[in-house]
């Protein structure tokens, strides 16, 4: 009898001709349906512009299903993203109905990687994060959200300007095996961007939902620090199933870390645990370890607020010198202690069916 899983591996083995993956993790194959006469259908989504180009993938694909043993008639359906545009709407309509935190179709779970300070390492956790994710296997998405400083594109080694062919999806940009976008990608380089709340809001929208993301285990969204706007949209817009917070172990680090931990209760997401960041320091030299800003800290704080500790991250120069150079350490260095911290925390996201 004709399996699924046989017809899913084929289309496993079939490139996506825009993004650098398969057309299923490309999730450009939808609605799979294998009948057991032997009759397989599914549709393939793409951008209208790009239909010419998807009829080579189309008959690559029905060429090799053919070829499957039992498969008696293949039909694939290419339609597109998007139709016409409406016209304008000039009548007043009606306000639309107040929308819940939404689940985006083809994500599984949104990870919030917050701090409640600049610059204690939430943006080379994310990074991080997502490799170690990747290495072990996951779909993993990150979403650069730090509108004010985006940082991904240089730790992820990312540049160049993500396409739209249709002018309305955006196709992502792909390294380390992580799906990324930036807000970072969509600005001029050195151009200081100065938001107003809605342009700031519709800008994360679009990240969220005009982005091709394809299908995913998991989306870490890189939250600006502190609690603003941002924190407040993506949880209002998108069903978000646990936030992790950053801080080093200073005292005013965790003063502002616990606001964003009231302000995930506040807004019903899930806290998943702290990173201590910056934790000890170890001379890279003679490999000599210093408290620098008092170690353990975060650790009591997440203890008293009943929060698990995931990770205590070293202060450690190659941490800096990857995250900086493109290559985040779990890539650069993955046997390192360094490396597999990071790459604990992503078992332990795993193990509890968040990524
Ligand atoms: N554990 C670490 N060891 C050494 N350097 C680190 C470590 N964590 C972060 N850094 C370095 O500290 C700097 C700030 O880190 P990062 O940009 O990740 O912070 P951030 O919290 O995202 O900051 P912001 O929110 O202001 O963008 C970077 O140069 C980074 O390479």
């Amino acid at each position: 009898m004709l399996d699924r899983e046989a017809v899913l591996d084929i289309l496993k083995s079939i490139p996506d001709i825009v993004s650098e993956g398969d057309i299923v993790s490309a999730g450009v194959m939808r609605a799979l349906n294998v009948q057991t006469d032997g009759t397989v259908r599914f549709v393939m989504e793409i951008a209208p512009s790009a239909a010419t180009a998807y009829e080579a993938v189309k008959a690559e694909a029905e060429t090799k299903l053919a070829a499957l043993e039992g498969v008696k008639s293949v039909s694939i359906v290419l339609t597109g993203h998007s139709e016409q545009p409406a016209p304008p709407q000039l009548k007043p309509q009606k306000s639309a109905e107040p929308a819940g935190p939404q689940k985006i179709p083809g994500i599984e779970k949104i990870i919030a990687i917050a701090s409640g300070k600049g610059g204690v390492g939430k943006s080379t956790v994310s990074a991080n994060l997502a490799c170690a994710l990747a290495a072990q296997g996951r779909r993993v998405g990150l979403l650069d959200a730090d509108m004010y400083g985006p940082s991904q594109p240089r730790m992820m080694g990312v540049s160049g300007r993500p396409a739209s062919p249709d002018g309305k999806i955006i196709l992502p940009m792909r390294n380390h095996g992580v799906t990324m976008m930036s807000i970072g990608l969509m600005t001029n380089d050195d151009q200081a961007v100065v938001w107003r709340g809605p342009m700031l809001m519709g800008a994360l929208q679009q990240m969220i939902t005009q982005v091709q993301w394809g299908a995913l285990d998991v989306l870490l969204v890189d939250l600006p620090p502190g609690t603003g706007d941002v924190q407040m949209t993506l949880s209002q817009k998108a069903k978000v199933d646990g936030a992790i917070v950053v801080s080093t172990p200073q005292d005013v680090a965790l003063l502002d870390a616990r606001k964003g931990i009231d302000m995930f209760q506040q807004l019903n997401v899930p806290l998943v645990g702290m990173i201590e960041n910056m934790s000890t320091h170890i001379c890279s030299a003679c490999g000599h370890e210093e408290h620098v800003f008092g170690h353990g800290g975060v650790a009591a704080e997440a203890d008293k607020l009943g929060i698990p500790l995931l990770a205590e991250i070293p202060l450690h120069l190659d941490i800096r010198l990857a995250a900086d150079g493109g290559a985040p350490i779990v890539v650069s260095q993955p046997d390192s202690s360094q490396a597999d911290a990071f790459a604990t925390v992503a078992k332990k996201l795993i193990a509890e069916g968040l990524a």
